[in-house]
């Protein structure tokens, strides 16, 4: 996909608006360039990343969209509007903007911290008070008990999610972050990292997030932009295929020798890719069982229970004599859901030692993946991917 391509997304009619880079170079005084003829289009609804090495643009590029830094050339537009010609108060109340510690204010509560923009956009008191109760919620605060603490009664990790209320008060259309994770340990970061996911799925704004950390980039982006100096987008596409497909030494680099491993996590499981032993269940009698294995020509068949649950598995070895399955199959109970990703499955086998896992819809037994399989799935998930580049910056 072109990264200048005109993007929908059923999230745009909540909402959401589209956020477009055109031509876009900023010299600073001194002569540095901060980026240069930048075209970027960020989905109306998706999170997209800007990750790259330090001084490679990524806050010179988020700073011009809400006009904190003025580009020196080029157009950005917000939905229809040309952000050069909005008034900057203004826009800036479209735009939430959460940055590293916060920059919460440290004299006012929780409560009045989150509820700047609506006072200053002269909400009536009830509405305001209502709106920051609703968001501490949303952002797993309790109003009762942090409402009325000031910042440095807070955990580091409570103050970020504070942070995020704040940007979010007014309901702008578009959210940007900088490095906002950045400041908290890496198990609190993990942690707000998930919530801010599931926040996502509820408000869907347009976000742009800044960070360098690639771990964070291919866990939090619909999209990612890898910039080098000078403001350069080295690739732009999905986490997926920008680890699977990075169009350069310098993207393959920056994603690190480990790509592979961390595209495990970014692959979600088809079912095409599972593999079909045959299944019998603990009630059937061996005999059958060993006709079930010949004729498939397998080494070992799946084990249900009589309610179709996994239950383990049965060897050809085993399968000898006049028993039932039930008699000689072996308990094994490692399964995930189809949904999962790779890696959560290949974490599960290795968590109960085993050959295989069983991936199951709901009840459902769907089939198993073994490591021969998961490899396969890996690869074909890139096959046919098209690298996505940044059009005319890489021209
Ligand atoms: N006010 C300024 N005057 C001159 N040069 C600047 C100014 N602000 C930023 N720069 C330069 O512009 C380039 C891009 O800086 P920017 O802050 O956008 O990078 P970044 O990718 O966000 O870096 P980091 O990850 O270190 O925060 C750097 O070379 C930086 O030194």
């Amino acid at each position: 996909m072109d990264a200048t391509a005109p993007t929908t997304s059923p999230a745009a009619a909540g909402g959401a608006e589209e956020i477009r880079l055109e031509g876009v170079s900023k010299v600073y005084g001194d002569g540095t360039v901060g980026v240069q003829e930048l075209d970027l289009v960020f989905a109306a609804g998706e999170l997209t990343v800007l990750v790259g090495p330090s001084g490679c643009g990524k806050t010179t590029t988020m700073k011009m969209i809400n006009r904190i830094i003025e580009p020196t050339t080029g157009r950005i537009l917000l939905g229809a509007d040309d952000v050069t010609r909005v008034d900057p108060v203004k826009l800036r109340r479209r735009i939430g903007y959460v940055i590293q510690n916060v920059g919460l204010f440290p004299h006012q509560t929780i409560r009045t911290n989150v509820g700047t923009v609506p006072r200053l956009l002269d909400w009536d008191k009830r509405r305001t008070r209502d709106r920051v109760e609703e968001l501490l919620s949303l952002v797993g605060l309790d109003p009762a008990l942090h409402g009325d603490r000031y910042p440095h009664q807070l955990s580091g990790g409570q103050r970020q999610r504070a942070g995020v209320a704040r940007a979010l008060a007014a309901d702008p259309s578009v959210l940007l972050m900088d490095e906002p994770f950045s400041a908290v340990d890496p198990i609190v970061r993990e942690r707000l990292q998930s919530e801010f996911l599931r926040l996502q799925e509820q408000v869907r704004k347009t976000i742009v997030f800044v960070t360098h950390d690639i771990e964070e980039a291919v866990r939090l982006g619909d999209r990612i932009a890898v910039m080098s100096e000078g403001g350069r987008v080295e690739q732009f596409a999905t986490p997926a295929e920008l680890l699977g497909r990075p169009v350069n030494a310098f993207v393959a680099d920056f994603v690190g020798a480990d790509r592979g491993l961390k595209r495990l996590a970014v692959t979600g499981i088809d079912p095409d890719d599972l593999e079909q032993p045959p299944v019998v269940h603990v009630a059937d009698g061996l005999a059958d069982a060993r006709a079930a294995l010949e004729g498939a020509g397998a080494r070992w068949a799946v084990v249900l229970d009589d309610d179709g649950q996994l239950h383990g598995w049965l060897s050809v070895e085993r399968a000898v004599g006049a028993g039932t399955v039930g008699s000689a199959a072996r308990r094994m109970e490692a399964w995930i859901p189809t949904g999962a990703s790779l890696k959560a499955a290949f974490a599960t086998m290795l968590q109960h030692e085993a050959g295989w896992v069983a991936v199951l819809d709901g009840d459902r037994f769907l089939g198993v993946l073994t490591p021969e399989s998961l490899h396969a799935a890996l690869r074909r998930s890139v096959e046919g991917a098209v690298p996505e580049t940044a059009g005319s910056t890489l021209a």
